[in-house]
């Protein structure tokens, strides 16, 4: 069976299962997981030491060469767009390489092409060539570093921390003081040194500047000591002088013997007088490859002179774009464009791309790295540093943490305003049930949101680092959770201990505990919601808009609008599934169990409790067995994020050998 199966069937096998049959099914599950992971983690390490012996963890410089690479997208219709056409180079050690075209030419493919790294898409087909030092690149063991174009980090944590967790997850046989110094080294090197206990920061909490986030991100990649460092859109969003650092930075792992390989926008000519070698696409054409320094000659002699005193990347830019503007423009653009493509498709007599071949920047043949090479490390280890990575994210984030708990006291000062001090009366049954459900209601939503907000953003975190194999999804799942579930407690707490005394609720301090205890524990299962729902969701935006469309549904089947004995057969599947209805009936039956009701002047009566949960069908429940179906639901949803986290593991396109070769 399938790793992936055997999670389905287990995760199947314990909510599917009696209650009484769980533990032992979850006891079974667990040895099984425990086996198949120590099996993993096995061929993993063969993996990584067969890695290690053939490039005998020598840092060796590395040339990185593509032939024909062509990509293409064909969609429903049969339509096929090109997106890189037949493109050939080469991105030599000690020498940064530029990647440059207007928006749309194909450069981020390119990069994703060079990289191994094109996100799978269903009628994508990539084809070509490619090699390091000759060899091809799927068996060459060269490691690389992928500086991707959005900066994400935790933003609670210090620069330093960012840094010395990237050593710890990557670097696992590594000493402590070794990883230390590293960080050190890398920090300094990256001019980093005054925001070394800066917070990352996010939109609520101030931190680095857009420079040091991306020079962090640099930083980050440097750890596992790549030979081969691609960066996307480096400078895309930075101001002048901060672009001129990240480029500087690049330039200095290039001058180390790195081979680097940029895509950049429109830079000023200080940054273009920094790249070594160029590659110039249009419509995902190759108009130009080869030294920087060269390419304003190249075009010349096709009668595209540069104006003096010009920035040669505008001038460039300019003479490559499709301008849009109106029809006219645009045929005359394209015309050009094609006629550029074909003009390097020609033979070169001395093309500038050959004369590269001969003049290698760096005079070293290994690549001075920043740190040493080391193996993730184990399973424990990876789990109590994820887990401390959690805590602090969770435990520093004031600005979130203060406008949760704000939110919960001011719901509750309001409730306990609207409820206030509920009588014995007829009329306050309803007023109770009311009460009962908008907390249950409340709490679901808040704990969602909260979750919905920031999850998707996380998993993109996790997503990057498992691409880089630095941990699995369970010890990073559990060790969430557990760090997370202390400061979740807090807001229910908060919030019960206002509203329960203001509506003057049964008053009890056991049946009190258990209306923390629930109003707890749903808080949970609606946070496990959020982490499946983001788990799902390709944006924060996209989760905020699935999230709440979900739980309308367990809204309206509370167990407050629609009684349970009235739902169609087909749909009776659905209140079972609403923790708010499971919820609401443990909250019901810890407030109205036992209490009387003063008798009403005309009609039938309603005097006990009893009574009251009758009438909404809540004859046979009990704030346990409330509590077990939350409970189930709450594991459903974990079990059903951790097999999303884990399928979701990103699925690159593989390239296939060119037809005509
Ligand atoms: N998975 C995909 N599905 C559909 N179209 C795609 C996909 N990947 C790339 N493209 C298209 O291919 C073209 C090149 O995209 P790419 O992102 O490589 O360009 P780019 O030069 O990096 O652009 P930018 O500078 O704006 O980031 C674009 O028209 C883009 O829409």
């Amino acid at each position: 069976m399938g790793n992936g199966l055997v999670d389905f069937a287990l995760g199947a096998a314990v909510i599917a299962a009696p209650q009484h049959q769980v533990p032992i099914l979850a006891g079974g599950a667990a040895v099984k997981l425990v086996r198949l992971l120590r099996g993993r983690r096995k061929d993993a390490r063969q993996a990584e030491d067969a890695a290690r012996s053939s490039d005998g963890g020598a840092a060796e410089q590395v040339t990185l060469a593509w032939e024909h690479v062509s990509c293409s997208l064909t969609d429903k219709h049969g339509k096929t767009k090109e997106i890189l056409k037949d493109l050939s180079g080469t991105a030599r050690p000690g020498r940064l390489l530029a990647l440059m075209g207007p928006s749309g030419s194909g450069k981020t493919t390119l990069l994703n092409a060079l990289s191994g790294q094109v996100p799978f898409a269903k009628r994508m087909h990539l084809e070509g060539r490619l090699t390091m030092n000759g060899q091809p690149a799927a068996t060459a063991a060269f490691r690389q570093g992928y500086v991707q174009q959005e900066d994400i980090f935790y933003s609670q944590l210090t620069v330093r921390e960012t840094l010395m967790m990237a050593a710890h997850l990557r670097m696992g046989d590594a000493s402590q003081g070794s990883k230390e110094a590293l960080v050190e080294r890398l920090i300094s090197r990256l001019g980093l040194a005054k925001a070394a206990d800066t917070v990352v920061g996010d939109k609520k909490t101030r931190g680095l500047s857009g420079g040091e986030k991306k020079r962090l991100s640099i930083g980050c990649e440097l750890i596992a000591s790549p030979t081969l460092v691609f960066a996307d859109e480096a400078t895309t969003g930075l101001d002048a002088f901060q672009a001129e650092q990240v480029m500087q930075t690049l330039k200095d792992l290039a001058a180390d013997g790195h081979t680097v390989v940029a895509s950049i926008h429109q830079p000023r000519s200080s940054i273009f007088a920094m790249f070594d070698d160029l590659v110039l696409l249009s419509e995902g054409g190759l108009v130009y490859s080869g030294p920087a320094a060269d390419a304003l000659d190249y075009f010349a002699s096709l009668g595209h002179k540069c104006p003096s005193h010009y920035n040669p990347a505008e001038f460039l830019a300019d003479l490559i774009s499709i301008d849009y503007s109106s029809p006219e423009s645009e045929a005359s653009t394209r015309a050009r464009s094609a006629k550029l493509q074909a003009a390097w498709r020609q033979p070169h007599t001395s093309t500038p791309a050959a004369s590269t071949a001969s003049r290698p920047a760096s005079a070293t043949s290994q690549v001075v790295p920043f740190v040493a090479s080391g193996r993730p490390c184990g399973w424990p280890r990876q789990a109590q540093l994820l887990f401390s990575r959690s805590w602090r994210q969770i435990s520093r984030d004031r600005a979130t943490n203060i406008t949760r708990a704000m939110t919960n006291i001011n719901s509750a000062f309001v409730f306990g305003a609207i409820f206030w001090q509920l009588k014995r009366t007829q009329t306050a049954i309803q007023d109770r049930m009311g009460l009962l459900q908008v907390c249950a209601i409340n709490t679901a939503m808040s704990s969602l949101i909260k979750t919905l907000n920031v999850f998707p953003t996380e998993r993109v975190i996790v997503e990057r680092e498992r691409t880089k194999k630095s941990y699995h999804v369970l010890p990073y799942f559990v060790s969430k959770l557990v760090a997370e579930s202390p400061i979740g407690a807090m807001f229910p707490l908060l919030f019960a201990s206002i509203v329960y005394p203001a509506a003057r609720l049964n008053p009890s301090p056991a049946r009190f505990g258990r209306f923390l205890g629930l109003l707890t524990l749903e808080s949970f299962v609606s946070s496990s919601l959020g982490l499946a729902v983001g788990a799902v969701a390709p944006s924060t935006e996209a989760a905020l808009a699935l999230g709440p469309a979900v739980i309308l549904v367990f809204i309206v089947f509370g167990g407050y609008y629609v009684n349970g004995e009235n739902v169609p057969r087909a749909l009776q599947w659905l209140p079972k599934t609403s923790f708010i209805k499971h919820a609401f009936q443990g909250l019901c039956v810890n407030e109205f169990e036992g209490l009387e009701f003063e008798a009403a002047k005309a009609g039938l009566p309603v005097t006990t409790g009893q009574q009251v949960l009758d009438r909404y069908s809540f004859y046979d429940r009990s704030v346990g067995q409330a509590a077990l179906s939350q409970g189930r639901i709450l594991l459903f949803n974990y079990w059903l994020t951790y097999c999303i986290l884990k399928a979701k593991k990103p699925r690159y396109l593989t390239m296939e050998t060119p037809k005509a070769a």
